[in-house]
């Protein structure tokens, strides 16, 4: 029969990330197609099915279109922000200084425990506009700022909320072993108790968590700890993640992938047994410049060691008040690049393609295939190095989330 399709893109040059292998998959003269929000048609024009028919033709004038930017590792609701603690650090105050002054994420968590739902989803609108505003049509947002069962319950409805104020997909992350309340006054053991007992399966019933996460670190939780934060996770059938290797290591990386983790993220001090094993359990490595660079951390993550090992690697903003305020992909890539010196193919991949794969949902999204949600991003660009060469202008053309 006529295939009829809801809306055409015309006219353009494709990158659809999805070739298996290296390059972009670039095509001239393509055109992409959808039909109840899911890609119908994504080739070259010349291919098009005979006696197509559309209800809508955009034409594209040679613009390039991507896959819709994926923002895989976010803290973006959270309330208050840690500007006072930035200056202090500029007039020479230390980490360990500021945390006992009460600085630090417990600074934060007193503000997120303070501010209500509506007020949390409201601090974090602004923030989700500007990525959205540079193509994001998919971003995971994690907890982590409660440290207690009922205000990670908030973040977490909170960051769901987010997904019916704005065209966007939020799926959501359990973060409770961020950092020690309060309230534990050191007890790390009775905390992730609480995390294992009553967080992880409060989350999991109430639907509110798609994955679960740790931040294993000497500042934060030991791989011990993190271990007991799996099984928990496991036990609630849910997919885990991990912050970990940021500023030692404690061969997070190797844990996170003994767990078959989604992604194990930071990685600055992952050595090769790290990635050799993240290679074998599939674990995608997702690196964060913009922490990288806040916190001015000297050593880069292994990108050549993960390029041995044919590890995936996805970039992310880790958009959080305390080392990554970064609410900008397309510059990320920037710091990728001229940090990390990934390639501008590896860049372009680790926002798309990797970033989907990060969250378990490349199935979804993530590269232009028939079948996937027809989310796009439409870029004035001559070539697709712009998009990773640039800092600051965004040549955002127009952003397509569901065929929408
Ligand atoms: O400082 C903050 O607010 C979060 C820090 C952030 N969390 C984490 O696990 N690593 C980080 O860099
Ligand atoms: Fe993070």
């Amino acid at each position: 029969g006529r295939k009829r399709y809801d809306r055409i893109w015309l006219g353009a040059r494709l990158l659809t990330l999805d070739g298996a292998g290296p390059g972009l998959g670039a095509i001239e003269n393509g055109a992409v197609a959808c039909r109840d929000g899911r890609i119908a048609f994504v080739g070259r024009e010349a291919d098009l099915p005979g006696g197509w028919d559309a209800a809508e033709r955009v034409a594209c004038e040679g613009r390039w279109i991507t896959p819709g930017l994926v923002d895989c590792h976010t803290h973006l609701v959270y309330g208050g922000d840690r500007a006072h603690e930035f200056e202090l650090r500029l007039a020479g105050a230390s980490y360990e200084e500021i945390a006992r002054a009460g600085g630090g994420i417990v600074s934060t968590v007193a503000a997120t425990r303070e501010a209500d739902e509506d007020a949390l989803v409201g601090a974090a609108l602004p923030r989700l506009d500007a990525l959205l505003a540079e193509g994001v049509t998919t971003i995971e947002i994690k907890s982590g700022y409660g440290l207690d069962v009922a205000t990670e319950m908030k973040q977490l409805r909170a960051a769901r909320r987010l997904a019916a104020e704005r065209p966007v997909s939020v799926t959501t992350t359990l973060l409770g072993a961020h950092a020690l309340p309060p309230e534990a006054k050191g007890d790390k053991a009775a905390f992730i108790d609480l995390v294992c007992r009553e967080m992880i399966p409060a989350a999991a019933n109430a639907g509110l968590a798609d994955a679960v996460d740790a931040f294993c670190e000497g500042i934060a939780f030991s791989t011990d700890e993190t271990a007991r934060v799996f099984e928990a996770a496991k036990a609630a059938g849910l997919p885990v993640k991990l912050h970990a290797d940021q500023l030692s290591n404690l061969h997070g990386a190797r844990l996170a992938a003994h767990h078959a983790a989604l992604s194990a993220d930071h990685l600055e001090h992952t050595d090769d047994e790290g990635a050799a094993a993240m290679a074998r359990a599939g674990t995608v490595a997702v690196l964060l410049p913009g922490a990288f660079y806040f916190i001015r951390e000297t050593k880069v993550p292994p990108v050549a060691l993960f390029r041995r090992h044919a590890v995936p690697m996805a970039l992310a903003t880790d958009c959080n008040p305390g080392t990554s305020p970064l609410t900008s992909l397309l510059l990320t890539m920037n710091m990728a690049a001229t940090l990390f010196r990934m390639t501008v193919d590896e860049c372009l991949a680790a926002v798309t393609r990797e970033a989907a794969r990060a969250l378990g949902r490349l199935d979804e999204i993530g590269t232009l295939s028939v079948g996937k949600s027809c989310d796009l991003a439409i870029w004035n660009i001559e070539r697709p190095a712009e998009l990773v060469y640039r800092m600051g202008l965004n040549p955002l053309h127009a952003r397509v989330w569901r065929g929408r």
